[in-house]
């Protein structure tokens, strides 16, 4: 089975992953909060999100951002099956993120219409991805998984494969994995506290996602 990504989905993933440095993890709950969540995100300069699947509102919070704030490029994360990438990829989401990857996963985003970003967390599974022709990858989880020095080492056998770090990182520690050559942009939640989600306090995400927009190398 052929399960190289074309180079449209290679490219959609560049443009998509150049947006923004950092990309928003969300779990959203409340499908009402989908929509002045993700407006808060974009109007603060971040229009690259991950809506996360690891919610029963995930699907209608990806169909709602995707129909009602233009400018954000919605992605879903936590896409695990197949069926999880066509589920995605009805509700209209531009790309999908996995935080590993399976073999059934890499056969399925070889038929899809959108790009997959997979996740990685060791350089035999970044063979694989290499090996399947992907050069774009979430590496998860980043902070557990050796961080900074990881992808430093990752940076000399595998010079042409670029990340997207996501897990564990803050504001404090997003400048050192931003200054990397092999790092495009780092994924994170710290800029959507749960107490701000909960109370619905838009303009603190959007200050929050404003620095993070911000953020550069360190
Ligand atoms: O559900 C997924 O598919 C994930 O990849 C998990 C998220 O990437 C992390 O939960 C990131 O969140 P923080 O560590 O809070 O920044």
């Amino acid at each position: 089975m052929n399960t190289t990504p074309t180079n449209l989905h290679a490219q959609r993933i560049d443009q998509v992953l150049l947006r923004a440095p950092v990309v928003p993890v969300l779990s959203i709950a409340r499908l009402e909060d989908a929509v002045p969540l993700a407006r808060a995100l974009v109007d603060g300069g971040l229009p690259v999100l991950e809506v996360t699947l690891r919610t029963e509102a995930a699907i209608g919070a990806i169909r709602a951002i995707r129909e009602q704030v233009p400018d954000a490029s919605v992605g879903a994360g936590t896409v695990l099956t197949a069926r999880d990438l066509s589920a995605v990829e009805a509700a209209g989401a531009s790309f999908a993120i996995s935080p590993g990857a399976t073999d059934a996963l890499y056969a399925a985003a070889s038929d899809a219409r959108i790009p997959l970003l997979p996740g990685i967390a060791t350089a035999s599974e970044l063979m694989h991805g290499l090996e399947l022709g992907y050069q774009r990858f979430k590496f998860f989880p980043a902070e557990s998984s050796g961080g900074i020095g990881a992808l430093k080492s990752f940076a000399g056998p595998f010079a042409q494969a670029k990340f997207c770090p996501t897990g564990g990182i803050d504001a404090a520690r997003a400048p050192a994995y931003l200054s990397l050559s092999n790092v495009i942009t780092v994924g994170g939640s710290w800029m959507v506290p749960a107490d701000a989600l909960a109370a619905g306090d838009w303009q603190r995400i959007a200050n929050l996602a404003r620095a993070a927009a911000a953020l550069r190398i360190a």
